[in-house]
């Protein structure tokens, strides 16, 4: 079966190119064919935020769809050709309680890409299903981050890598502009309210989608697609709009997205009404 029979109605499907290449020609590619749109962007994105450092040791979240994936196995050409930092990887998978043809989907790939999973049983779709029925995904969200935390410190890792991308950042960045009025991006690190000495990372925040799915599909990989059961039929995706709308935006201003995304690096404090740090409001007229 392929997962497009059990994959939710507002969920894209990436249908494969070809046949699954060999794993050697699809490791190649990363570094080769794909070097400029995906390898030099993971590293540029890990130099410029100190992603990973000495003695790390990393919890790389596998969810089984395209993004984690493409996540885990640069992670491991990382560990082959970087000489210099010494780090550890553990690649997590959550079962919030998938479908039972899901689950071998995301054995069977992991399996084929050699990525080592340890995957551990959370719930989470039941409990949502029962208690949060009007607001799924921003329950499942919340408790996800935290099964995911609560593995990574189990397993004695320091930091949680999620496979967000540029346009994750950039659609949150507009999604928080035009649902709830306030200007906030996507963070490449971030340390843990919750976890003491635990940071989450995002080591694909320069990356294209666009590229991503290119590789997954010219690699020949069926990745998950949407693997919620509880909320894939009952809502549109906001997340889907804003995609849609910056596709729109960029026929006519080709670089929307890109300054979208800069815009969040050049925000001149000069030229702002008021703003928020530490949960304290500040006005620019408390320092006029
Ligand atoms: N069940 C899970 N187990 C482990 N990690 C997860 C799981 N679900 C999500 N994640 C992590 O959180 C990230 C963001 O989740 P989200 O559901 O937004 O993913 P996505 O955009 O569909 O990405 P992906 O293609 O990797 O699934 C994923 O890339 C992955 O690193």
């Amino acid at each position: 079966m392929k997962d497009k029979d059990i994959a939710g109605e507002s969920c894209e499907i990436l249908v494969p190119f070809h046949e699954r290449k060999p794993l050697e020609e699809i490791e190649r590619e990363i570094i080769k064919k794909y070097r400029k749109v995906l390898w030099s962007k993971f590293t540029k994105a890990i130099k410029d935020y100190q992603l990973v450092e000495e003695g790390d040791k990393i919890a790389v979240a596998i969810s089984g769809g395209k993004d984690s994936m493409l996540m885990a196995k640069l992670f491991q050409e990382l560990k082959k050709h970087n000489g210099q930092i010494n780090f550890e990887l553990e690649f997590i998978a959550m079962d919030p309680g998938y479908h039972p043809d899901i689950k071998n989907l995301l054995i069977e790939n992991c399996e084929y890409l050699k990525i080592p999973i340890k995957i551990f049983e959370s719930g989470i779709f039941k409990v949502v299903n029962e208690i949060a029925r009007d607001y799924p995904c921003f329950m499942c969200a919340k408790m996800r981050r935290g099964a995911l935390y609560s593995k990574a410190k189990e397993l004695g890792c320091n930091k949680l890598a999620l496979g967000h991308h540029f346009n994750d950042v950039i659609e949150t960045t507009l999604l928080n502009l035009f649902y709830t009025g306030n200007f906030k991006t996507m963070l490449p690190k971030l340390k843990s309210s919750n976890f003491s000495d635990m940071e989450l990372i995002r080591p694909l925040y320069y990356i294209e989608e666009k590229n991503i799915q290119r590789f997954i599909q010219n690699s020949g990989i069926w990745p998950l697609n949407c693997a919620c059961m509880v909320a894939a039929k009952k809502i549109g995706s906001k997340r889907q709009e804003m995609k849609k709308l910056i596709e729109e935006l960029k026929k006519t201003i080709p670089n929307a997205d890109k300054s979208i995304f800069h815009s969040a690096k050049n925000v001149n404090m000069n030229a702002i009404l008021g703003w928020q740090k530490n949960n304290k409001k500040y006005s620019y007229l408390d320092f006029y």
